[in-house]
């Protein structure tokens, strides 16, 4: 054995003498099942999948940290916020939303912006994307919003129907439809988009006063988009491109930053603002609620084992810090059950215990224990029950919530009548040039290419309200009538 090599071994570390053949009973004989090098070898490798996320399977992670670069504390007493020049490590993961884990990299989606704070008062995830916005603003839409943009059930293969038949019954979808047909859409990369909470948090101060905040991550190398060209072509040629993109910069010692904004709004304010500000199909107006400088987000390290860390990594916006609590937006909240839940089903119960996911800046104390794969100290002879006398955690009232009012009636209560055309009009007109115009017609089109005429004429009719010029231009490039359809 040549020097300095270990000895391999079997996973109960016994040492192997030979890796080359099975253990036969004679030379010409059957293979032996007391040959635990094989046996060992084979049940563990047919055991190497776990269940691929059922949503942004496709991902990049990476190590880094944040620095508070502003003083918010009149805005939230979380620790990991309380001083300027606090550090936090934390880990990222980048995402594209609906293809498989082997799916191309520069897909037309959303992208996935997920970041894990290890802060000293437990992990604070913020789970967000590169859109301000959302398709849908119920959760119990999201299963089905998701299967159009999954596989066909019959034929298995994507359909674009699927979509747009589902996006022509969601008028609220085309403010997202919108920014995702644009360029945006598909961005160059993971390094140069914005990430955004999407939703309305809450921040709440040490004094108990309750702001409204949206989280805006600002990429510091500048947005940079693929024409839908662009990507397409990409696909072929380099389908894993977004995440060698990161691997490379972090890797050859560039390592990308972001710099996190907020816009906070008094508690009292979105009373009487002029729409539901936990609707995550809208987007607060700067002029109303300017950014806020809040700190840098900077990713230097990259992962040393893929599956290890960014596969195992489980983020959940139920996972927060004393100082920062979900809004009653309904979207959020069906997302603070779904997270946990299908990391239990992924990773099973002790996912936190998995070393990408323990919440090892802070000290945890509670009286959980056992489940599948307990590998913690599993809190040794400690009291396992609670009330005790043997000097056991106990709850501390300071780590109480806001106690927000709610009144009225329990049942299944519509959004009402937002104007859900406002923003994409803005969107439309006001923001994007001319040129930004004609891809999103482009891009919409090439998209709408298979679609049935019903599905075309209703979406074309959305668009129309939207803004008749945007209306004309895709019933142009998708082949109906728009002037008939406006006249509906
Ligand atoms: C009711 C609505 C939603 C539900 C039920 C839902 C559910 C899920 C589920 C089940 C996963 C897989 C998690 C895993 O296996 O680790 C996931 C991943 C993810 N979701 Fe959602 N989602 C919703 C809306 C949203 C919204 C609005 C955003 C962004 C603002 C978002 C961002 C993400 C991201 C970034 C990931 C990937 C996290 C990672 O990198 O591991 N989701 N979602």
């Amino acid at each position: 054995m040549e020097k300095n090599r270990k000895t391999l071994t079997t996973s109960s570390g016994m040492p192997i003498d030979n890796n080359q053949f099975s253990q036969t009973a004679g030379a010409k004989g059957p293979v032996l099942i007391q040959d635990f090098a094989l046996v060992d070898k084979l049940a563990k490798f047919d055991r190497e999948r776990i269940p691929e996320r059922v949503v942004h399977a496709k991902g990049a992670g990476a190590h880094g940290y944040f620095q508070v670069t502003n003083d918010v504390t009149k805005y939230t007493k979380a620790d990991f916020l309380s001083e300027v020049g606090k550090q936090t490590p934390l880990f990222t993961r980048f995402s594209t939303v609906a293809g498989e884990r082997g799916y191309a990299d520069t897909d037309r989606d959303p992208r996935g912006f997920a970041i894990k704070f290890y802060t000293e008062e437990g992990n604070y995830d913020m789970v967000g994307n590169n859109t301000p916005v959302f398709f849908i603003r119920d959760p119990i839409k999201f299963p089905d919003f998701i299967h159009t943009q999954k596989r066909d059930p019959k034929t298995g293969l994507r359909s674009s129907q699927a979509g747009w038949d589902f996006w022509v019954h969601q008028p609220e979808a085309f403010h997202q439809l919108t920014i995702l047909f644009s360029n945006r859409g598909t961005p160059d990369g993971y390094r140069h988009m914005n990430g955004y909470s999407s939703h309305a948090y809450k921040w709440v101060n040490a004094d108990g006063d309750e702001h409204y905040v949206q989280y805006h991550f600002k990429t510091d190398q500048g947005i940079k988009n693929f024409t839908s060209e662009e990507a397409t072509k990409m696909k072929s040629e380099n389908p894993d491109y977004a995440t060698e993109d990161l691997y490379n910069a972090i890797d050859n010692g560039n390592p990308p930053s972001w710099t996190l904004y907020v816009q906070l709004m008094p508690v009292a304010d979105a009373e009487t603002y002029k729409f539901d500000v936990t609707d995550i199909t809208k987007v607060w107006p700067h002029s109303d609620y300017p950014l806020i400088e809040v700190g840098k987000m900077v990713l230097n390290r990259n992962p040393d084992n893929y599956f290890a860390e960014t596969e195992q990594s489980a983020f959940a916006p139920t996972h927060t810090v004393p100082g920062i609590e979900p809004s009653n937006d309904r979207m959020l909240q069906g997302r603070l059950f779904s997270y946990p839940d299908t990391h239990r089903h992924r990773l099973g119960a002790n996912y936190d215990q998995i070393p990408i996911n323990c919440p090892y800046r802070a000290r945890t104390a509670h009286y959980q224990r056992d489940g599948p794969l307990t590998s913690t100290s599993n809190f040794g002879g400690l009291p396992n029950y609670e009330p005790n006398t043997l000097g056991g955690p106990v709850a501390d009232p300071k780590a109480a919530w806001s106690t927000p009012k709610v009144t009225g009636k329990v049942g299944r209560h519509d959004f009402g009548t937002p104007d859900d055309f406002v923003q994409p009009r803005a969107l439309y007109k006001n923001v994007m040039t001319e040129e930004d115009r004609e891809h999103l017609i482009k891009n919409t089109a090439e998209h709408m290419a298979g679609v049935t005429k019903e599905v075309k004429e209703k979406a074309v009719k959305i668009y129309w309200q939207i803004d008749p010029d945007y209306g004309e231009r895709i019933a142009k490039a998708v082949g109906v009538d728009a002037p008939k359809m406006a006249k509906m």
